[in-house]
């Protein structure tokens, strides 16, 4: 189904989801007075109830799993860590494949806790959390993406403290605005983006570098750039027409894009994201000069990218019907990201370019859609 077609229904979809507790304002007060009683960040406490050997694997969870993200999160940590070290979760029905393919659990971060439980129960030493309304479904439905992406990282912030996790939060292109220098964005600059996705990841940022100042939190974060998946279908973002072009390419030889043809935005293959997140959460201390970092690998325009398809598939059929708020969004966004730091700080390199991004796309895709006529 083609994800940005159907934002109202996506974002009625998360609403209506069972364990998910934001279906009411009155339940959104509710859920915010409950979550706020167990914990117990003050200064004083000892936070660092359990430590582990360096040496020891880390025990990983990670939250909102399900999306385009989690699942290749998973398979590569699992792979370097371990199968049963690392725990996907998120509050829908893992498919089949998913279900079997290591420990998946039930967490909801707006249940404290729940959360809490899953912790202490699972020894998790680090937290990876990626639930999330993105930008688009976010601006068709504030209340859910200010529950999700604010009540649930305070959530997230005070049980990494309370445990001493290792916790990573993903931040976005979608943290800067039109204030913002566009071409290209560095790391420190004014950040007003006018999403309230935007909002709450610069909250994130500086939220989880005030608790690693002030309660020692190891608080990693990246900013992604839109990031393109061949087996992942993406949430409901601006950037996720540079997904939809591949399957509608591949499968009807047309593609309508939402965005102007000349709209250009920071992208990056899946596998250099997945792989940059594992390395910052790797990098020793020491070499972080900073808690938040952007990282970069391309920038093209809708344009640009149906050239590239069309080396490959010289038939395909593009028509341009822009869709007003997903194209305000786009441009207040960076054009160019400035990565130079991630670069310096823990030799942060991209692998996949443009030409090798299609190809491997198109790759994917096709040889799907042979399998699926196959069988
Ligand atoms: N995909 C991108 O292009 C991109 C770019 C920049 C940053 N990011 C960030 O990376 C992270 C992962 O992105 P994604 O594309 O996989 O997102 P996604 O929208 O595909 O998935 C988000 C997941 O969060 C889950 N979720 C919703 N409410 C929840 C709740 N109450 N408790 C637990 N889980 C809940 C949803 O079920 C969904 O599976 C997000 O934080 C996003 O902001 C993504
Ligand atoms: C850029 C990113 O955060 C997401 N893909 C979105 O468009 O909302």
């Amino acid at each position: 189904m083609p994800v940005f077609r159907s934002l109202a229904g996506a974002a009625k979809q998360v609403l209506l989801s069972p364990g998910c507790s934001c279906q009411t304002p009155a339940l959104t007060v509710a859920v915010r007075a409950m979550s706020w009683s167990p914990r117990q960040v003050n200064t004083d406490a000892s936070f660092h109830s359990v430590s582990f050997a360096e040496s020891d694997h880390p025990r990983v969870l990670i939250t909102g799993g399900l999306g385009q993200l989690g699942v290749g999160l998973a398979n590569l940590l699992r792979k370097r860590f371990g199968k049963n070290n690392v725990i996907l979760s998120d509050i829908r029905k893992p498919p089949d494949q998913v279900f079997h393919s290591g420990p998946f659990i039930y967490a909801d971060i707006l249940d404290y806790k729940n959360l809490r439980e899953i912790i202490v129960n699972n020894r998790i030493t680090w937290l990876i959390h990626y639930s999330a309304v993105l930008s688009a479904v976010g601006e068709a439905n504030v209340p859910l993406a200010r529950n999700i992406n604010i009540t649930g990282l305070h959530n997230i912030l005070d049980i990494a403290a309370e445990h001493n996790l290792r916790l990573f939060v993903p931040s976005t292109i979608g943290a800067f605005g039109p204030t913002s220098p566009r071409n290209p964005t560095p790391d420190l600059c004014v950040q007003r983006p006018r999403t309230i996705y935007g909002v709450s990841k610069v909250h994130a940022e500086l939220m989880g570098e005030y608790y690693h100042q002030k309660y020692d939190l190891d608080f990693r974060c990246l900013r992604y750039p839109g990031i393109i998946s061949a087996d992942t279908l993406p949430g409901g973002g601006t950037t996720d027409y540079a997904v939809q072009i591949f399957h509608d390419a591949v499968k009807t030889g047309k593609f309508e894009c939402y965005l102007e043809p000349k709209t250009k935005l920071p992208m990056m293959y899946i596998q250099d994201c997945l792989r940059a997140t594992l390395e910052i959460l790797e990098a020793p201390a020491e070499q972080l000069t900073m808690r938040t970092y952007n990282i970069s690998a391309m920038s093209f325009t809708p344009e640009e990218l149906v050239t590239e398809v069309r080396k490959n598939l010289t038939d395909l059929k593009i028509t341009y019907k822009v869709d007003k708020v997903r194209q305000e969004i786009a441009d207040s966004w960076p054009m160019e990201f400035d990565d130079s730091n991630a670069r310096r700080d823990w030799n942060w390199k991209h692998e996949y370019d443009l030409p090798e991004l299609v190809f491997t796309m198109l790759n994917f895709i096709t040889n799907d859609q042979e399998m699926l006529r196959a069988n």
